[in-house]
């Protein structure tokens, strides 16, 4: 295996391109980023021709990006020409601001979505993960802590509910503490696939990751290197490989996410799309065989690809079987304010016979 699929690379998803000018993002600080061939660190700088090409905040690289570069091997360092076609980038809407998202982290394969079993499942915030996870482009995992402080009736009650939320999502119940559990979490952070981490303040990310990254990584984690004007920074890499070789980001920026409760990101993620299904002649276009279907014109003409517009679909299906479990159970909670009411009655009826 060469240097580059250890990182992840897999050729399949752009072929265009000459290895030897490949390399990983591993890091970002604020204009520079550090960035790994698998042999090679180098701090490196977007090319004067890139910047001017750059119409979004959006096309510039990020973490676990792959980008085209020319390296200066001796000095460490290198530029950066162009950033490789991603196969899934995580955005966040920032805060208060309207037109453009945030970018995360790019290429992760799977997305851990870790809460811990000692405190109260937030249902609905998981739900809201579990959908940016699929937006991105990821895969993703429910993974439970610290197992080790709830008994099994409790662990049970957990996976029931989150099966309700996250059809076919895999559940992971682990404890770093004993290290019960870890090795089911292995089978989804495997060599070659990027994962990344995502949960709440204190649920244990930190522990986990320290615990798949031994400590021997753990110690190379902050990498000292001088800045140009010769000052020691001291630069930590936020995509790491573990001993099994899976590739693992514990970037702030996705820690971050946790802080937006109750935001608007999900349905201004999607505007492109939803700005031509606004424009389809019938309001309530299938996009399937109807005349005057905006987004099959958009699809043909290339305006917006095929890819993009299922992964909409993906979405909309995931809000719909919401709103139906949301229906049901309005519905079931009706029928159960009959019963209620009908064995009053009945009760009521039982205390006048006698
Ligand atoms: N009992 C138990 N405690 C755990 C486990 N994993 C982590 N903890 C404890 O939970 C606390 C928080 O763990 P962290 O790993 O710092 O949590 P975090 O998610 O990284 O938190 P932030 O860095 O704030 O995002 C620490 O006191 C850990 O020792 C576990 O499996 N079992
Ligand atoms: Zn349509």
């Amino acid at each position: 295996m060469s240097n580059l699929e250890k990182l992840g690379w897999d050729e399949h998803f752009f072929p265009a391109i000459d290895t030897d000018k490949l390399a990983r993002v591993a890091a970002v600080q604020r204009n520079q980023y550090r960035i790994t061939d698998g042999e090679n660190d180098y701090i490196a700088h977007v090319s004067g021709r890139f910047l001017n090409g750059t119409t979004s905040i959006l096309e510039f690289p990020t973490i676990g990006d792959w980008v085209r570069v020319d390296k200066l091997m001796e000095e460490g360092k290198a530029v950066i020409h162009q950033v490789v076609p991603r196969k899934s980038q995580f955005i966040r809407q920032a805060a208060g601001e309207k037109t453009e998202g945030q970018l995360v982290a790019a290429n992760v394969d799977t997305i851990l979505i870790v809460n811990s079993l000692n405190e109260d499942l937030n249902i609905r915030r998981m739900e809201r993960y579990v959908l940016a996870a699929y937006e991105s482009g990821a895969t993703p995992i429910i993974v439970l802590t610290k197992k080790d402080e709830c008994t099994e009736a409790v662990l049970a009650d957990a996976i029931s509910e989150i099966e309700e939320i996250a059809i076919g999502v895999p559940i992971v119940a682990l404890s770093s503490l004993t290290g019960e559990g870890l090795n089911d979490l292995l089978e989804y952070v495997v060599p070659k696939r990027t994962a990344a981490l995502l949960g709440s303040s204190g649920v244990g990310k930190s522990t986990l990751v320290n615990i798949l990254l031994g400590e021997e990584v753990q110690t190379t984690k902050a990498i000292r290197s001088q800045d140009s004007k010769g000052r020691h920074t001291t630069t930590h890499r936020e995509l790491f490989q573990l001993q099994s070789g899976a590739l693992l980001i514990d970037t702030p920026g996705m820690r971050e996410l946790q802080l937006w409760e109750g935001d608007h990101s999900f349905n201004t993620t999607f505007q492109d799309v939803e700005s031509f299904v606004e424009a389809c002649y019938f309001t309530d276009c299938r996009h399937d065989t109807e005349p005057g279907c905006r987004v099959k014109a958009a699809i043909a003409s290339g305006e917006l690809s095929e890819q993009r517009f299922q992964s909409y679909l993906k979405l909309q299906r995931e809000l719909a079987y919401e709103k139906r479990k949301q229906d049901q159970k309005a519905q079931l909670e009706e029928k159960n304010k009959w019963k209620q009411i009908s064995k009053t009655m009945k009760k009521r009826y039982k205390y006048h016979k006698r």
